[in-house]
């Protein structure tokens, strides 16, 4: 079927690609009514304001009683992504042990000594809310962070803990940095990363360069964010990253290629998908596929275009220590990461590289995010969706809460 289809929920697109939208700026604004591109076009600012917010809440107030235990990220969805962004951005050298728990309360072993950051943008998933009400239930130190005036800042005002709030900015997804930034600065606040003022500016300056370089307006071929669309355009992409960091960035962009483009995404490390999971290079949707594929046929004749993997390969390179056993030496990663390219290469599966820009690694981070962030936007606009309601989420939401 390659006509529009429109089902119950309000579905809407295409399975085809249209390639004139693309590179139709003002088509592309109309196709986004809800202005998902704007609102990922703010990430930048996001860093700056949220860092501002963060500097007006009582943070220190979590810092008196010491190091902490542990430390637990509790919250569903992009406010999940936060706990691994501080883990990797925490790095190996953390003291402590940092969990992100993705289901509503607490793990049974939290209590007096550990610190719980209950993190929803909407502030009132109930996976947040149970873990705000269990960690002050239990003498955990709390901070909030999310939606000004909601349910989550009232629990944090009962239990006298810090909120930080979140400018709404619907959907979750679009708000990455604006959660992100306050649970970064909390866990500074505890001794547990570095990040300093510098990174922060550096980080928001290198989201502006990328929002710019991945603007509508800027057409396919010097705009990254369209080509790497164009790229898994019908494919079924693999993403994976070569270091801790660049793995949350393949897991974010596994997230926003099913919320914004609803493409399926398979999506870890390289270092653990090359003890196994690279065997899907070999399968049926990657080299046997390529094997079959006739580059001459005519597609107008209704030549069937085997279902193919692109595998999208996130290099960090940023500077590791090799001189302890702390993490993986960046030499082996460069290595795998290599190999990895060239087993592809020799199957005719396709690749598509980012590799990561700056220096500390938050804005490494941001630099494997953003494009990859832009280019779900404009699959999906491209296959005639509307990147910013999801049907079956909502959906989903009203039949299971029957
Ligand atoms: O951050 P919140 O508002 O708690 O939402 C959690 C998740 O739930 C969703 O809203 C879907 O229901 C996601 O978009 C979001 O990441």
């Amino acid at each position: 079927m390659t006509g529009p289809f429109n089902g119950e929920a309000g579905v809407r697109g295409h399975r085809h690609l249209d390639l004139e939208l693309i590179d139709d700026a003002s088509a592309l604004t109309d196709a986004d009514p809800g202005g998902m591109l704007r609102a990922t076009a703010s990430a930048g600012a996001q860093v700056r304001e949220s860092a501002a917010l963060a500097a007006e809440a009582n943070l220190e107030a979590i810092a008196d009683e010491g190091r902490p235990r542990a430390v637990v990220v509790a919250g569903v969805g992009t406010a999940g992504r936060t706990g691994d962004i501080l883990a990797t951005v925490a790095g190996a050298r953390c003291p402590v042990p940092v969990l992100s728990h993705r289901s509503a309360g607490i793990p049974g072993w939290v209590g007096v000594g550990d610190v719980v950051l209950a993190v929803s943008a909407s502030g009132r998933s109930p996976e947040a809310l149970a873990a705000a009400e269990a960690a002050a239930r239990r003498g955990a130190r709390l901070v909030a962070i999310g939606a000004p005036d909601s349910d989550l800042e009232l629990l944090a005002d009962r239990a006298r803990a810090p909120f930080i709030p979140v400018p709404r900015r619907a959907p979750a997804r679009a708000s990455l940095w604006a959660l992100t930034v306050p649970v970064l600065l909390a866990a500074r606040t505890l001794g547990l990363v570095k990040v300093n003022e510098a990174d922060l500016a550096e980080t928001a300056a290198r989201l502006d360069l990328d929002a710019d370089r991945c603007r509508p307006s800027l057409e396919s071929f010097v705009n990254p964010a369209k080509s790497l669309a164009l790229d898994l355009g019908n494919s079924v992409p693999i993403i994976w990253g070569s270091s801790s960091l660049a793995t949350v960035a393949a897991r974010r962009f596994a997230d926003t290629l099913s919320s914004n483009a609803r493409y399926p995404a398979v999506a870890g490390s390289l270092g653990e998908a090359n003890r196994g999971r690279v065997g899907l290079l070999d399968g049926v949707y990657g080299g046997l596929a390529e094997a079959a594929r006739d580059i001459f046929a005519d597609p107008d004749e209704g030549a069937a275009d085997p279902t193919r993997l692109r595998l999208v390969l996130l290099r960090d390179g940023g500077l590791s220590d090799e001189s302890d056993d702390q993490g993986e030496p960046l030499a082996l990663e460069e290595r795998r990461a290599d190999a990895v390219q060239a087993l592809a290469e020799r199957r005719g599966v396709r690749v598509s590289v980012v590799t990561a820009e700056g220096g500390s690694p938050l804005e490494r981070l941001a630099s494997l995010v953003a494009v990859p962030d832009f280019a779900s936007i404009y699959l999906g606009l491209a296959h005639g969706l509307d990147p910013m309601a999801v049907p079956a989420v909502s959906e989903m939401k009203e039949l299971s809460n029957r």
